[in-house]
């Protein structure tokens, strides 16, 4: 009989569960109810989630025999990491996992903004062929301004360089010489605002970076900047956004996030300059295969009360 019992409320991976099963009972409850997750959370000593379910501080009050909650991903902005800490329960998240799918998204993100590739394609399927409507403009040469030189901010700037773009980068976390050695050009945030053809938002939600990309910071940046963001909707203030797409101060948007999620057909969505995807930033087989991995890994060793690599809470 196992000593621990784990609970996933998101689904993992085989290779994850495997992990797990070595050590512990597992009962995945994927898509499971905010209110069934109250029901049954109690008799468990570990839960493992990605980014649906919200481990709000009334789950750590049900969760009696709480001991690790893992976050297969990075973000955890859905876990209330004050509860946890009065709770006395551990927080870890897996964030190597995922930085390679999503800087690669980005990417994409970032040439379906310069090229219209996606709506290119919807008026092929309809029969069209309007290649004049579709001149867009190129990467080369263009400045990217990075928002969050972190992980995924550094990943980006690598790969737009490979595309011979100007990187600046903007952290106020990190110094300007280490942002210049990951490859950037320290700028400030107003300096960056004012000179990038292109902003990539790479910055956990927080209550500092809430709604950064605001009015005020739309009316500092060129005309006919494009934006991309696959970090979190809630950074970007989306009735600011969409004003700046309808008076043509954004000339496009690349989303992966959305301040609501799912947000429905809503005017941002269907604005013809925005690229939306689904928030599938870290979804590929390889991103989840590490994830699972790497939280697995971790909760099991939080449980046997080894050492930790990516404690957050
Ligand atoms: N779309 C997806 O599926 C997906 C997947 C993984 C991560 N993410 C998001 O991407 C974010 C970044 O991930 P990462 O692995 O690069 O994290 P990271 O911690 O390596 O990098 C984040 C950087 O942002 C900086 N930062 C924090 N607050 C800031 C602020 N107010 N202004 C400017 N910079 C600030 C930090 O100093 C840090 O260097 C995550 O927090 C998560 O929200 C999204
Ligand atoms: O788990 C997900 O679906 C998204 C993950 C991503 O946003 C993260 O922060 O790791």
């Amino acid at each position: 009989m196992s000593a621990w019992k784990v609970l996933l409320t998101d689904g993992l991976e085989e290779n994850g569960i495997a992990i797990l099963r070595a050590s512990a009972e597992v009962a995945d409850k994927k898509g499971i109810s905010a209110d069934d997750l109250l029901q049954i959370v109690g008799d468990y000593d570990a839960l493992i989630v990605r980014g649906r379910t919200k481990v709000t501080p009334a789950v750590f009050a049900a969760a009696k025999n709480l001991k690790v909650v893992g976050r297969a991903g990075v973000g955890v902005d859905n876990i209330d990491l004050k509860a946890a800490k009065e709770a006395k329960v551990t927080v870890v998240n897996s964030p190597l996992a995922t930085t390679v799918s999503v800087a690669e998204l980005t990417m994409g993100l970032m040439l379906s903004v310069v090229r219209d590739i996606p709506r290119a394609d919807a008026t092929m399927k309809e029969g069209k062929w309007l290649k004049k409507e579709f001149e867009g403009s190129e990467l080369y040469k263009k400045t990217l301004g990075v928002i969050g030189f972190g992980r995924i901010g550094v990943a980006v700037a690598n790969r737009a360089k490979a595309f011979e773009m100007d990187v600046l980068g903007y952290d106020p976390l990190i110094p300007a010489d280490e942002i210049q050695k990951r490859g950037g050009t320290p700028a400030t945030f107003d300096e960056l605002l004012a000179k990038s053809d292109i902003i990539t938002m790479h910055i956990p939600l927080t209550p500092d970076s809430r709604g950064m990309l605001n009015a005020d910071a739309f009316a500092k940046m060129k005309d006919g900047v494009r934006i991309v963001c696959a970090a979190r909707g809630g950074v970007i203030d989306e009735d600011a956004l969409l004003h700046a797409l309808e008076t043509g101060k954004v000339a496009a948007a690349g989303l992966d996030v959305f301040t609501a999620e799912p947000p429905g057909l809503t005017a941002l969505v269907s604005h013809p300059h925005v690229v939306c995807t689904p928030h599938v930033g870290a979804q590929t087989m390889e991103a989840q295969g590490r994830a699972a991995h790497d939280i697995a890994t971790e909760v099991v060793a939080a449980l046997k009360g080894e050492t930790l690599r990516w404690k957050v809470a």
